[in-house]
């Protein structure tokens, strides 16, 4: 961390704190202000969702708004950490970030005004599954459950490497200080590639941005803030205009609601880039045969296994997340995978491999043949693809509708009172999806 260099003065930092927000957030402007950052109509605030930013004056479109300098970032290459920087690649980068900021926690004297702004554990477990009951996932979807999953065991992973890399040299922390350091990194990193980590993986240049960090995430890519790094540090600008008081955004990505939940532990109530994952009602619709088939031409939406116990398998997932090879529903369509694969299951198994109807789907998938020819050509096939789909949307909204129902019962038992926020936060997901369905039947129909 950044030594600090000459002290702001309060008053300046009233500028950039709205009314009501605790005096820890001054601290930490004191700290940005002391070491060149640069903050322009912008203000700290309390919002309806956690903290964020707020335009204190009118704001124009591509304004800068703020700058932070490289010597205010925390990341491997400036952690007192041996064997820590990405130049040494492989390291463990979250890993190693969240021993950094749990021992900073855990020593008597931290007064470290970066850390002091985190958000609290208790707010981590109740928004982020990984930290959810069992009872709790058993009740979300099968893609949050597997996404979530992986992530406790990535942090189990991550905190057995702590232990050891830094821990044997004497480093403290307790489990309770890493898991929520490691919250922390996940949800409040950016990738900073200056140019000598150009051959460092993203995911090594995981980087902790002081200020940066407040700005919240909305979808709309064209409209939020883009966040740029150069050699000398980030800067957040703006693209489009903002009144006095309104919240600016950045965009952390086009996620779905689903990784936004599992990722950074909230959804959007209006997400342009939401869908789900339908490969676990999917897939049931289509023998082993049909499935080897789907293997074959990249069409299989492998991110599932159906055993209650293990609900993915290892890098089939992470293909899975990176989001290309999924099911998925939208609002207004299925993706192409989906029809192919709904195309090729109303082809019965003992024409698969001979016929000219499974030569012409073949033809489809190696672009030999036009899509809208191919729809012209199979007219009542395609009138049974619908009906398949139909049973697939019902099957999901059968299957949300029962986890429904067990995550509000759950809601009265007393044993899970004071896990209230996951399960409201589960069944508001729920009902996302459902909403889904029914747009796109009315979209659709
Ligand atoms: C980088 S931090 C942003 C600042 C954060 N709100 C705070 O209180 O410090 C990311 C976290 O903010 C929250 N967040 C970001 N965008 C949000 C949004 N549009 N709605 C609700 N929560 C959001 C989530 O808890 C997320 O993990």
């Amino acid at each position: 961390m950044p030594k600090r260099r000459r002290p702001s003065s309060s008053s300046q930092c009233q500028d950039f704190l709205a009314d009501g927000v605790p005096e820890s957030h001054q601290r930490l402007l004191e700290h940005v202000l002391a070491n060149n950052a640069r903050l322009s109509k912008v203000k700290i605030a309390r919002l309806p969702h956690g903290t964020g930013i707020v335009a204190s004056e009118r704001v124009k479109k591509n304004e800068e708004i703020t700058f932070i300098p490289k010597s205010l970032l925390v990341n491997l290459h400036d952690i007192p950490f041996p064997n820590s920087s990405p130049i040494d690649h492989p390291t463990k980068v979250h890993s190693s970030l969240a021993a950094y900021i749990a021992s900073q926690f855990h020593k008597s004297d931290n007064n470290d005004p970066f850390i002091s702004i985190l958000p609290s554990f208790s707010s981590f477990k109740s928004s982020m599954p990984l930290f959810w009951s069992n009872e709790v996932l058993d009740n979300c979807s099968p893609w949050v459950r597997s996404f979530a999953i992986k992530q406790q065991e990535k942090l189990k992973d991550d905190y057995a490497h702590a232990l050891k890399m830094h821990g044997e040299r004497g480093v403290e922390f307790s489990k309770e200080e890493y898991e929520w350091a490691w919250a922390a990194v996940n949800t409040r990193t950016i990738y900073y590639r200056p140019k000598k980590w150009y051959k460092v993986p993203a995911e090594d240049c995981m980087t902790m941005c002081p200020f940066i960090d407040y700005y919240n995430h909305d979808a709309k890519g064209d409209e939020s803030c883009t966040v740029s790094f150069s050699i000398d540090g980030l800067r957040v600008t703006t693209q489009k205009e903002y009144s006095v008081g309104e919240e600016i955004f950045v965009t952390y990505g086009e996620y779905n609601n689903d990784h936004l939940l599992v990722e950074y532990g909230f959804t959007l109530p209006k997400n342009q880039a939401d869908n789900m994952n339908i490969d676990h009602w999917v897939l049931p619709k289509l023998s082993s045969r049909h499935q080897e088939i789907l293997k074959e031409i990249s069409f299989h939406g492998y991110a599932f296994t159906f055993s209650q116990t293990v609900m993915y398998s290892g890098s089939d997932l992470m293909i899975s997340v990176d989001g290309d090879s999924e099911y998925l529903l939208d609002e207004n369509e299925v993706c192409y995978r989906t029809m192919m694969a709904l195309r090729l299951a109303v082809i019965k198994e003992s024409m698969l491999g001979k016929g000219k109807r499974y030569k012409d789907f073949m033809k489809l998938v190696e672009g030999g043949m036009e899509e809208d020819d191919y729809v012209k050509l199979y007219e009542k096939d395609e009138k049974k693809v619908g009906e398949l789909l139909e049973e697939v949307l019902k099957a999901v909204e059968e299957f949300g509708e029962e986890k429904t129902a067990n995550l509000r019962r759950m809601l009265e038992r007393e044993e899970f009172l004071d896990q209230k926020e996951s399960i409201k936060s589960a069944i508001g997901r729920w009902r996302q999806c459902i909403d889904i369905i029914a747009k796109h039947r009315a979209k659709n129909n």
